[in-house]
């Protein structure tokens, strides 16, 4: 393996190898989803894994993590062979990875889920839970972690899982933490604490191999970079010798700017209206109202707790409101009921594919064509064929990585997922496209063809509500009101500035300070 020793002065520079893939290939299939990659990770640092959707990312760390063998190459953890993939207490002490869906089991406390299966026990083979207790306190105090053990695990907040779930690694002897997509769930002030508490833990010694498609985090908080494309590895460097269009090129093998929407008036008072959101309340009382025409793009942006995600969801029945009514090309949609709103035509991108998005065991023909099945029947049937055809269509519009239509969606990578989730909100040629934070987990590049989407169902006449709080998401709108606390603070027209809009889904007001 080629030597790729920092030439900062950082730790890295002297770090020893804590983990070394060499020449790693793995085939799920025909499909190649490592080939040959090298990666080498020292003591101390912090180092970015990225690439583009199914490049391979997820497929290494369940390699490093011991969940799946490697076809040829090897793994070695302090110089030293990877353990044999059945001694998973060997792996623990290694390594652990912090997933973006937790792996904490919600009905336990805490304290059971720091100590599940290393309960202490007294002679009599009792498990000691005042032990385990006071164990479980002191390890959240050795880390600075501020939750009571006796809470249950359903209660904490998804950065407070994510604190326990490094906490437990650590507890186990890992020094090596794989933090795979983990600001895809957290505000900016959640962000800040996380890579607060990696700096802390970095100086400890402790080193972290970093995944995610927030190419401005990477520079944040890394030192060094690892590029994957195409299964391949492409460059390791450290972060401040590749600057951001070094970077992206290296992920994309070109280079890539994001759609911004044009300057465009208002429409029209002639131009119709499609949704109409009159005073409506949702169940912990935020509070909303919308009027928007036929070709309109309309962000709501907002940090985490503002009510974005709860407007939307009650908009397109996910939830149901306590009060107000939405109106669509002049249907009033019964509250709380997704198939009403499917039928008036509602397209929509949850939040949450996972929950609401997709059917993992089925094809992308399968999931995509799930709301239209009149398009696929013939004659009463469905018709493989025909839904065979509009999957092929949604693979190549979205450039989605897959063999072909039937492929289930469980194979795909994570952002080649979130593409079948919006081709099958386009399936049915929505009046009305509502994107849930869209481009969550999406990289660069699928960025760009799924806004690029948006701008072809706008050019159709259908208007597109954007939810979210990543400025890239928020930059193709007319305008985008923003929410703070439950109440819409700020309408902003096509333009804003950066700051301005941070600093209202913050809640400052800027012209008063
Ligand atoms: N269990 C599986 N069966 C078949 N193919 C798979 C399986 N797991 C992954 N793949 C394929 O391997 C390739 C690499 O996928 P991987 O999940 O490692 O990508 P990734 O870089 O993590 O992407 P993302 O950023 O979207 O999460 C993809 O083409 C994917 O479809």
């Amino acid at each position: 393996m080629s030597d790729r020793r920092s030439t900062d002065d950082g730790p890295a520079d002297n770090g020893r190898p804590v983990v070394e893939a060499v020449n790693v290939t793995k085939r799920f299939g025909s499909t190649v989803a490592l080939d040959g990659v090298d990666l080498l990770v020292r003591q101390g640092e912090t180092h970015a894994l990225v690439g583009r959707n199914g490049a391979g990312k997820s497929t290494l760390v369940s390699i490093l993590t011991g969940l799946q063998t490697t076809d040829t190459g090897c793994v070695a953890f302090d110089g030293r062979p990877a353990p044999p993939l059945g001694d998973r207490d060997a792996w623990r002490q290694r390594v652990a990875c912090v997933y973006q869906k937790s792996t904490i089991i919600p009905t336990l406390t805490v304290a059971e889920n720091l100590f599940l299966n290393r309960h202490a026990r007294g002679v009599d083979r009792l498990i000691r839970w005042g032990a385990v207790r006071r164990a479980a306190a002191q390890l959240l105090a050795d880390w600075s972690v501020d939750v009571d053990v006796r809470q249950p695990a359903a209660t904490l907040s998804v950065e407070q899982r994510q604190v326990l779930e490094i906490a437990r690694a650590l507890s186990f002897g890992a020094r090596f933490i794989i933090l795979d997509e983990p600001t895809a769930q957290l505000d900016a002030a959640a962000i800040n604490r996380l890579f607060n508490r990696i700096r802390d833990l970095r100086a400890q010694g402790v080193t972290f191999l970093f995944i995610s498609h927030h190419l401005q985090e990477i520079y944040e908080i890394c030192d060094q970079v690892t590029v994957f494309r195409d299964a391949r590895h492409i460059v390791t460097a450290p972060v401040a010798q590749l600057s951001r269009p070094a970077l992206v090129a290296a992920m994309t093998g070109e280079d890539v700017s994001l759609p911004e929407a044009g300057e465009r008036p208002p429409p029209a008072d002639d131009v119709p209206v499609v949704l109409s959101v009159r005073d409506l309340v949702t169940r912990s009382g935020a509070e909303f109202s919308l009027t928007a025409r036929a070709g309109e793009v309309v962000g709501i942006a907002g940090g985490g707790g503002s009510g974005k995600v709860e407007v939307a969801e009650a908009i397109v029945g996910l939830a149901r409101p306590v009060a107000g009514t939405v109106v669509l090309d002049g249907r009033t949609l019964r509250p709380g009921s997704v198939p009403d709103a499917l039928a008036a035509g509602v397209g929509l991108v949850p939040q949450d594919r996972h929950r609401e998005g997709l059917v993992p065991a089925l094809s992308i023909g399968e999931n995509v064509t799930m709301t239209v099945p009149q398009r696929v029947r013939r004659h009463g049937f469905i018709s493989p064929t025909r839904r065979d055809a509009i999957a092929r269509r949604t693979i190549a519009d979205l450039t989605i990585k897959a063999a072909g239509p039937r492929v289930p969606v469980a194979e795909l990578s994570g952002g080649n997922q979130q593409k079948v989730v919006m081709g099958r909100a386009l399936a049915n040629d929505p009046k009305l496209l509502v994107l849930i934070t869209p481009t969550a987990g999406v990289d660069v590049r699928s960025k760009q063809t799924l806004l690029g989407v948006v701008e072809d169902v706008r050019r159709r006449g259908s208007t597109v509500l954007v939810v979210s709080d990543e400025l890239d998401d928020l930059r193709i709108c007319d305008r985008v009101l923003v929410m703070f606390a439950g109440r819409v603070v700020r309408e902003a027209a096509h333009g804003w500035r950066d700051n301005d809009l941070v600093a209202a889904m913050e809640g400052v007001d800027l012209d008063h300070v």
